[in-house]
């Protein structure tokens, strides 16, 4: 589903790489935290997973692309085809929860109708039945964060990139985000996420990939944070 092959990425001017030769594969149906010290380079593998950046030696494949080698007016479907969610949400302030949810579906171009249709069963599952029309601002940190899910899947996506989704979150409200994540991980959708919450990590007890200064120096399966 996903892998990395050889990759490394050294950015312009940088005096070395912030990906060193990194091998890592990922199954569909997995479920993988990737952690390591601030500057160790795990958003750099969401950025590559995202074709935002391109590597400088190696491959990068998702969903059975060359993501690096794509073609540039590919990339926009290509990127749809992947749930995201990042540390501040990144709703547009100006719609409500129901219109942040339906402008995943319109973007791909599905009916008003189906939007009416899945949006609140979308929203029902991530638990803000009745906040369908409440704006971001009228919801606390951790309803916007179930937003974020809530669009992130309404379009199926085979695979969730998540940098750092509790970062802004308080212990509990990030445990709630995680069952989420969790459920959607048990519907088949792979998990891909980046965390410093080592509570998080180990209460979930799922794959744990370490980098440090861009190499991978631990992957365990039903790993802690160590
Ligand atoms: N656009 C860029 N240009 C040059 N260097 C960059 C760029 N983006 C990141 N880097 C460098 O690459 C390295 C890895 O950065 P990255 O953002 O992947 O780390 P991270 O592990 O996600 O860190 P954090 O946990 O602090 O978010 C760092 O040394 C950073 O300074």
């Amino acid at each position: 589903m996903i892998r990395l092959e050889r990759v490394t990425k050294t950015y312009p001017k940088a005096a070395r790489p912030s990906l060193d030769n990194v091998d890592v594969a990922i199954d569909k149906g997995d479920f993988v935290f990737f952690i390591g010290p601030s500057g160790s380079g795990k958003s750099t593998i969401i950025k590559l997973l995202l074709r935002e950046i391109t590597p400088t030696k190696g491959r990068v494949v998702v969903n059975n692309r060359d993501v690096g080698s794509m073609r540039s007016w590919r990339i926009p479907t290509f990127r749809r085809s992947i749930g995201c969610v990042f540390q501040d949400f990144r709703l547009l302030p100006n719609r409500t929860a129901y219109e942040n949810v339906a402008f995943a579906l319109e973007v791909i171009g599905r009916s008003q109708s189906v939007a009416r249709r899945v949006v609140p069963e979308v929203l029902e599952l991530v638990g803000l039945g009745g906040k369908e029309h409440r704006y971001p601002h009228e919801l606390s940190g951790g309803e916007q964060q179930r937003v974020a899910v809530a669009r992130a899947f309404v379009n199926r996506p085979l695979v969730l990139l998540a940098d750092e989704p509790t970062g802004n979150l308080d212990p509990d409200t990030s445990i709630e985000i995680m069952r989420l994540l969790d459920r959607i991980n048990r519907t088949g959708t792979t998990v891909v996420m980046v965390t410093h919450d080592s509570n998080i990590v180990n209460q979930m007890r799922r794959r744990v990939v370490e980098i440090e200064s861009g190499r991978i120096v631990r992957d365990q399966p039903r790993g802690v944070y160590g």
